[in-house]
């Protein structure tokens, strides 16, 4: 398998024909220091919401200290579904250790890496990889990444043989960072139910909880995919991440301070996030989407590159178990009084993400929308459409 990080030292002033995006995927790609700078200096440019939710108290949510955090987070989730969140909780020693130690990974040559090599066509995701993004061996089809995948909470479910073994703090590090990003997912939870006019503990039962008859507690599932984004000669040609939505239901994003990740505001337009210190990029995925009916927003984000600088992020899915859980519109939205029209069919989370890849290899397939970037600046994000079935 090619690695990006190999094609990168190669020197090579031309990327290869599968690494260039299509003409109709190009809007606006470019070296992300480039758009950074025009996005950052224009006047009145968009800017993703900053939320501190320090102020939030779990025991007193009615207080108006924890009322304003959630009507803040409330707003950002429904106008952007991505947020810069301060007042985590995580401390920032820990976050420094945990980029050192996933930097001390990607340090390593390549053929070290290999050792850790995943096999998506086998079933084996975790591990070192580097993405297809669509058919295999098509052109302009591939992203300017390699990566390293793996499950990284609860614990127990954790296969710590499969994390890198080098650098040695790689294990407790990132462990320990899981545990504070479950505590933090929790809350974000809470804030986000009470936002919903629900009780606080809605959204994370509703991830949890086995469906049938009786009540089994599943786990919300971390996973943590750090992407490696070499340098690139030809950056507007190249994506590092091509445009999606998570599946998730949250995703916390840190990065080594090298810009590239974008996301579409609610006028169409991509917007480079900054590089707000203190804070962690939170995104509403599918998952919360689907159980909020459409209220909060699965933000279409995507990840552009740079002739200067390796881009490092580390992303955390918080997902619910693949089978046993049935993702639908929250109960208490769409059933009884005031009840809204459901937006989305049930589904778990397994088949969730199989028929949006059917959906992406399968353009007939229309049941079931994947948000398309857009096409030209300034276009609505309402002519792409959620992903609905049960209108
Ligand atoms: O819960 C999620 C949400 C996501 O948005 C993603 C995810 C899990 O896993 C995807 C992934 C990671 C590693 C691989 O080898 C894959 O084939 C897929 C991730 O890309 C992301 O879409
Ligand atoms: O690198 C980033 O900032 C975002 C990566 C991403 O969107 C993903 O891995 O799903
Ligand atoms: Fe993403």
């Amino acid at each position: 398998m090619a690695r990006v990080e190999a094609l990168s030292m190669s020197g090579a002033t031309a990327i290869p024909a599968e690494y260039v995006r299509p003409q109709e995927e190009r809007h606006g790609l470019g070296d992300a220091y480039d758009e950074a700078a025009a996005s950052w200096s224009a006047a009145g440019s968009p800017r993703i919401p900053v939320v501190d939710v320090a102020a939030f108290d779990a025991t007193d949510p009615a207080s108006p200290a924890s009322l304003t955090v959630v009507d803040a987070v409330r707003a950002a989730a429904e106008e952007w579904g991505v947020m810069h969140v301060a007042g985590h909780g995580i401390p920032e020693d820990l976050i420094d250790a945990l980029r050192s130690a996933g930097t001390g990974f990607f340090r390593m040559p390549i053929e070290d890496k290999e050792a850790y090599a995943n096999d998506p066509a086998a079933g084996r995701l975790e591990g070192y990889g580097s993405r297809l993004a669509g058919s295999a061996g098509e052109d302009g089809k591939r992203e300017w990444e390699d990566y390293l995948f793996h499950m990284l909470h609860p614990d127990a479910r954790a296969d710590h043989a499969l994390w890198p073994a080098y650098p040695p703090e790689y294990v407790p590090v990132t462990k320990t960072f899981g545990e504070h990003v479950s505590a933090l997912s929790s809350r974000l939870l809470a804030i986000l139910s009470l936002g919903l006019g629900v009780p606080a503990d809605t959204l994370e039962r509703r991830l949890r909880l086995t469906s049938g008859e009786a009540e089994v507690e599943d786990d919300l599932l971390l996973k943590l995919k750090i992407n490696y984004y070499p340098r690139c000669p030809q950056p507007e040609l190249a994506v590092g991440v091509e445009a999606h939505t998570d599946v998730s239901a949250l995703s916390f994003i840190l990065t080594n301070g090298v810009p590239g990740l974008q996301v579409v505001d609610s006028s169409g337009a991509w917007v480079t996030a900054r590089d707000e210190p203190g804070t962690l990029v939170v995104h509403v995925g599918d998952a919360l989407e689907i159980l909020s009916n459409g209220r909060y927003t699965s933000v279409l984000h995507r990840g552009l590159v740079n002739r200067q600088a390796v881009r490092v992020s580390w992303v955390v899915f918080a997902e619910p178990p693949p089978d046993s859980v049935l993702l639908r519109p929250l109960p208490e939205l769409v059933e009884g009084d005031g009840a809204e029209t459901p937006r989305f069919e049930p589904r778990t989370f397994r088949q969730h993400l199989e028929r949006k890849v059917l959906k992406k290899t399968n353009d007939q397939h229309e049941e079931e929308v994947v948000k398309k970037p857009p096409v030209a600046a300034g276009r609505r994000r309402g002519a792409q459409g959620p992903e609905e079935g049960a209108e």
